[in-house]
């Protein structure tokens, strides 16, 4: 019964519906706060005050004021927002309202949904510091459902919203359902479930992302943010999939140079010039390429200005393909830190499959099953390799 799950994804999901969803891992926030205290006393003005003191003490009195407002402001938002809103049992499925569908590309979509009925997601397991998690949609005529990975937060993004990246598959019943729901519709969701919960001290990470496996990669990007270094790979069959995006190998052998780089002596990952062989534009303001540029510039700003997530374009459509020997380079290119190196693998099946042979099914649950495909044939000096 397993296989036949495996080989026909909708009889899969049907089972999934009437097992229990996958098991979640609660993970305690150790919430840091900095405080940065100011010595005061080396930096005390000599001359005497010009001002009169009821003038000193009026704009004490103001700023006061409006440091009390500003605060009572927040809070008010945060109770409006958050605390007004029931966490749900992961178990349970829950309301949420379509608000927002952007199309990224021909068969793309970005979703953006609202709690609609007081209840949300839990959004410290969603978010967790170390788990990469996915959720599950509910298709109601069918009653089957199928797990989407939900993106980091972004700026503009409301706390309780939730983001998701979903491709229209040809006869897919769940996404052809999703991508079919009119603007303000009810959509059922449960979870989070946990895919995978990073290890302490990871230090190196090369994620081989196919479409949108990059919605885990955004996970580990945020998570692991500045103490480690990452690289993604992200291939697509179209480049409209993945438009405006720009290559780091190839800005490093123009402008930065690969020594400038924490990899160095990095490797020889083809210098990709997307822009020369095509004009293009970008026609939404909050697309993958952009929160990818956006954590990028990020984790760049600091103290050595080294970069710590690089990003390279691979399109089908125009040849450009991982291939086995860039990948073994940047492997061995990676300096031998103390840490955890990891070695990410996400998208469709066909993709894992080719670079990590394929997931298996055991007890009900998707497990990694043995090492397969490209990444086997290759010397991973001690890299761990994770199907997600
Ligand atoms: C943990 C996890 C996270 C995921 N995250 C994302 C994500 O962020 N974004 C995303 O887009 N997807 C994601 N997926 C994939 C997603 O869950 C669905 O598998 C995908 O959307 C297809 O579902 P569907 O119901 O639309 O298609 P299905 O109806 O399952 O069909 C899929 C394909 O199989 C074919 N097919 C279906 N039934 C049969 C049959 N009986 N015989 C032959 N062929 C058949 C269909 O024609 C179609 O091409 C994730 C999957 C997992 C497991």
């Amino acid at each position: 019964m397993l296989v036949i799950a495996r080989r026909y994804p909708a009889l899969r999901s049907r089972l999934r519906l009437q097992v229990s969803p996958n098991s979640t891992t609660r993970i305690r926030f150790s919430q840091t706060a900095r405080a940065y205290e100011k010595d005061n006393s080396s930096h005390e003005d000599p001359r005497k005050p010009t001002g009169s003191y009821t003038g000193v003490l009026s704009i004490f009195v103001l700023s006061a004021a409006i440091g009390w407002g500003v605060h009572s402001f927040n809070d008010a938002r945060k109770s409006s927002s958050n605390d007004s809103l029931k966490r749900a049992d992961p178990a349970d499925f829950v309301k949420y309202t379509l608000a927002k569908r952007e199309n990224i590309s021909s068969t793309l979509s970005i979703f953006t949904l609202k709690p609609a009925e007081g209840l949300a997601i839990d959004a410290e397991q969603l978010y967790g510091p170390r788990a990469i998690t996915s959720v599950q949609f509910k298709q109601p005529q069918l009653q089957i459902a199928r797990s989407y990975t939900v993106l980091p937060r972004i700026a503009s993004q409301p706390p309780e919203d939730l983001r998701f990246l979903i491709r229209k598959e040809e006869k897919g019943e769940v996404s052809g359902y999703l991508h079919r729901l009119a603007i303000g519709s009810k959509i059922e969701l449960r979870g989070p479930s946990v895919e995978y919960v990073l290890p302490e001290g990871v230090t190196d990470v090369v994620f081989l992302a196919g479409g949108t496996g990059i919605a885990p990669a955004l996970q580990v990007a945020e998570k692991v943010g500045k103490d480690g270094i990452m690289h993604i790979l992200w291939a697509n069959r179209k480049r409209e999939d993945c438009r405006g995006g720009k290559s780091d190998a190839r800005s490093a052998s123009t402008s930065l140079g690969w020594g400038s780089l924490r990899w160095n002596n990095s490797p020889t990952i083809p210098a990709i010039d997307l822009d020369a062989i095509e004009v293009c534009c970008r026609n939404v303001s909050d697309d993958i390429v952009h929160q990818l540029d956006s954590m990028r510039a990020l984790e760049s700003t600091n103290f050595d200005s080294k970069k710590t997530l690089l990003v390279e374009y691979y399109v089908d459509e125009y040849g450009l393909f991982i291939r086995s020997v860039d990948v073994a380079k940047l492997l061995e290119a990676a300096p031998r830190n103390q840490g955890t190196r990891l070695l990410l693998v996400s998208g469709p099946e066909g993709f894992v499959s080719h670079w990590a042979g394929p997931k298996e099914w055991s007890g009900g649950r998707e497990v990694q099953g043995p090492l397969g495909g490209a990444l086997a044939t290759l010397d991973l000096h001690g890299w761990q390799v994770v199907k997600l």
